[in-house]
């Protein structure tokens, strides 16, 4: 369950995976090479942004507004009502571009494979995983 423990530990130990700058551009390419690599028809949404290229700066700008709508997700886990209000605003990103559900699923599999090669033994799974569905739940159909 992600309880008040819970959001509190994500938030820290989300810090700590995407916590500074260095890390960001490395820590999207991983992950969209992770959900591409799951289902290559994925990559078909991200033609606006140049999803054939994950090294071109339109994909990296792209990357940089999801993995920062995830950052100003998880930091409002202690925070219900603002947490509501963000998920609402993906929501509606979300729904208008049609994305399946399933595909939050391949995210989910990419962040959960990614947050421990970064967090080694102190990775929380249940925790993650948890709170993932939470912000997931708030922003799929
Ligand atoms: C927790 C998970 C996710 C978060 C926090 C998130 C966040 C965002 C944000 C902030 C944007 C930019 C919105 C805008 O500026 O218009 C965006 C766009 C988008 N997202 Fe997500 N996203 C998530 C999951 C997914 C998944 C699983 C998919 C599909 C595999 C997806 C597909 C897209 C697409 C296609 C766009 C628009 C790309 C474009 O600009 O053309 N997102 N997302």
């Amino acid at each position: 369950e992600c309880g008040p423990m819970q959001r509190l530990l994500v938030k820290t130990q989300w810090n700590k995976v995407y916590g500074t700058s260095k890390v960001r551009d490395e820590a999207g390419h991983v992950l969209w090479k992770a959900i591409f690599a799951q289902d290559p028809e994925t990559r078909a949404l991200f033609k606006r942004v140049n999803g054939d290229d994950i090294y071109s700066p339109e994909f990296m700008a792209h990357s940089a507004r999801v993995l920062g709508g995830l950052d100003i997700a998880i930091s409002l886990l202690d925070n219900q009502a603002d947490l509501d209000v963000a998920l609402a605003h993906l929501h509606v990103q979300h729904v208008e571009r049609h994305i399946p559900t399933r595909y939050f699923d391949l995210f989910k599999n990419a962040l959960m494979e990614y947050a421990p090669s970064a967090l080694g033994r102190c990775f929380d799974k249940t925790a993650w995983s948890s709170c993932f569905d939470v912000i997931a739940n708030g922003i799929k159909e």
